[in-house]
């Protein structure tokens, strides 16, 4: 039996977190076997990694460092947790996952897209997300949403100036061209609801096309 693997992608503040938790709750209620998680992090040793990276007081940490601390989360989330639960036909809802590293690491950082893939490829060994969902928003609304978050703790990349959002943002664009069977965008600017409404018809119809 083999699951469906699908992740969230998108700059800062997009809704990711709030519409993956939303709407994995609701398919459970509905009878799916479904996996919620994250990265980095979702496991134990990955959450540890997660500290290191995003702790707001590591400001001499080099981009390299941080894009093999990234893959290396990936890797133990991965084999611990993702394909596990691949394997017994669930489906896997990941908040980030490896476009992200590209994204940041790859483009905003400055170290290179396939440079960066190619440290991910010894991680991920070729698993890739079956479908990924892309929540598009203007940079200055994300970054808006999370300071008007007070609950929020603000980690190290949210500190970056707003030009490294800009080119996560622009990443995540060429990205999107460069894999368009597999990125499912959505306009995540839009009200709550309505963004909601649009993810969950979006992740029903790949499920319906992958696993009925
Ligand atoms: N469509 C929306 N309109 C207005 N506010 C929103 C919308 N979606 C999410 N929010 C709010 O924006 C904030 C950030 O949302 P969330 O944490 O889900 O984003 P995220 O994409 O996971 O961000 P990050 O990756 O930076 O952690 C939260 O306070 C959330 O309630
Ligand atoms: C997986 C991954 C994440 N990041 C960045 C993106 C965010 O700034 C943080 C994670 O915080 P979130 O609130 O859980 O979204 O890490 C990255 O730069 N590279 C990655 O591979």
């Amino acid at each position: 039996m083999k699951g469906l693997f699908i992740t969230f992608e998108g700059p800062e503040g997009a809704g990711k977190t709030t519409i993956l938790q939303k709407l994995g709750k609701e398919l459970q209620q509905n009878g799916l076997d479904i996996v919620m998680t994250r990265e980095p992090g979702g496991i134990r040793i990955a959450e540890q990694i997660r500290e290191v990276i995003l702790n707001k007081n590591n400001t001499e940490m080099d981009s390299r460092t941080e894009a093999l601390l990234y893959a290396a989360a990936r890797r133990q989330h991965l084999v611990e947790r993702v394909l596990p639960a691949l394997k017994k036909g669930s489906i896997v809802l990941c908040d980030r996952f490896i476009d992200s590293s590209l994204a940041y690491q790859g483009f905003a950082r400055g170290i290179g897209i396939d440079e960066v893939f190619s440290i991910n490829q010894f991680a991920i060994e070729d698993v890739m997300p079956d479908a990924t969902i892309y929540f598009d928003v203007p940079v200055e609304i994300g970054l808006k949403r999370i300071q008007d978050n007070k609950g929020r703790e603000v980690n190290r990349l949210d500190l970056e100036e707003l030009d490294f959002h800009k080119r996560v943002h622009e990443g995540f664009t060429l990205l999107k061209e460069r894999f368009p069977k597999r990125f499912h965008e959505i306009d995540a600017s839009k009200e709550i609801n309505e963004v909601y409404q649009m993810v969950k018809e979006k992740v029903m119809q790949i499920y319906t096309m992958e696993m009925k």
